[in-house]
């Protein structure tokens, strides 16, 4: 960290709503202003911030309302017996993160719909993804890597969970909460939702799955990255730690 004090080696520009405060070789900083008036910007002169050593600089900009966060959330998200839980568990032991399984999340009411066979309806789900949400950005705040196991099927259901990133600026998919689509057929979900039920395993019932197969939609901008889920899992672990973590 020797060199964060060199005027030569650190770079700022400055972005529509953050700082890039980045030096030659040893740390890169993004500092986020989410609500920043624009009398904010140049308020801070590149010889003001280098006469502060990096924590006490954070600590300024912090007491100014501003955050940065180090914190990284992916959610494994598809229909039900996609694998989200399988590989989110195997996913958070290898990141060395926090997992979560939606379904632990769900009221009593949900599961027991569900149990039936019924649907979530919107009423149902948008609290749920709420608490998510709340969860996920305490541990985006406390700079946790968190992974989550969560259906997500519908857009703006993912723009809920987006939105964790305190910064997050809605329909720009540029949050800190990334995706993973765990990509299965129809054929192979209901030989494993059949042997899950049999199993007595989970209150989620193979009848459910048509229903949820009609809500799966994804919008290529939102750059969600598509995993074949029919791979054995340490293979479906591989590819998603090539290309997110
Ligand atoms: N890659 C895989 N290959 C074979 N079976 C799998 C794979 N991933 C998960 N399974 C099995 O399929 C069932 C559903 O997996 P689960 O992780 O509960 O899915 P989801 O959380 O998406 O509903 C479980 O019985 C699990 O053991
Ligand atoms: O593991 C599973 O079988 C699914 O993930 C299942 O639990 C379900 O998908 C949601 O929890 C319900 O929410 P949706 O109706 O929004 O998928």
């Amino acid at each position: 960290m020797e060199d964060q004090r060199d005027a030569q080696n650190l770079g700022i520009s400055e972005g529509v709503n953050h700082l890039i405060l980045s030096t030659s070789s040893t740390c890169n900083c993004v500092v986020s202003f989410p609500k920043m008036s624009s009398d904010y910007k140049g308020l801070y002169s590149p010889s003001i911030l280098l006469s502060f050593v990096m924590d006490d600089m954070m600590k300024l900009l912090l007491l100014h309302g501003m955050s940065y966060l180090t914190g990284k959330a992916i959610v494994l998200m598809g229909v039900s017996g996609a694998g989200k839980s399988t590989i989110g568990e195997m996913l958070g032991r290898a990141v060395h993160g926090r997992f979560l399984d939606a379904d632990d999340y769900h009221s009593e009411s949900n599961k027991e719909k569900m149990k039936n066979g019924i649907p979530l309806s919107e009423e149902d789900r948008v609290p749920w993804l709420e608490a998510l949400r709340n969860t996920l950005r305490r541990g985006l705040v406390d700079n946790e890597t968190l992974v989550l196991a969560c259906s997500a099927l519908q857009k703006r259901y993912r723009e809920i969970l987006r939105s964790a990133d305190p910064n997050y600026e809605p329909g720009s998919y540029a949050s800190i909460v990334k995706f993973v689509l765990l990509d299965v057929g129809a054929e192979v979900l209901a030989a494993r939702l059949v042997k899950r039920a049999a199993e007595g395993k989970h209150f989620m019932p193979a009848t459910l799955l048509q229903t949820q197969l009609e809500l799966l939609q994804i919008d290529e901008a939102e750059g969600i990255l598509k995993v074949d889920a029919t791979m054995d899992p340490d293979s479906i672990l591989k590819t998603i730690r090539t290309f997110v973590v």
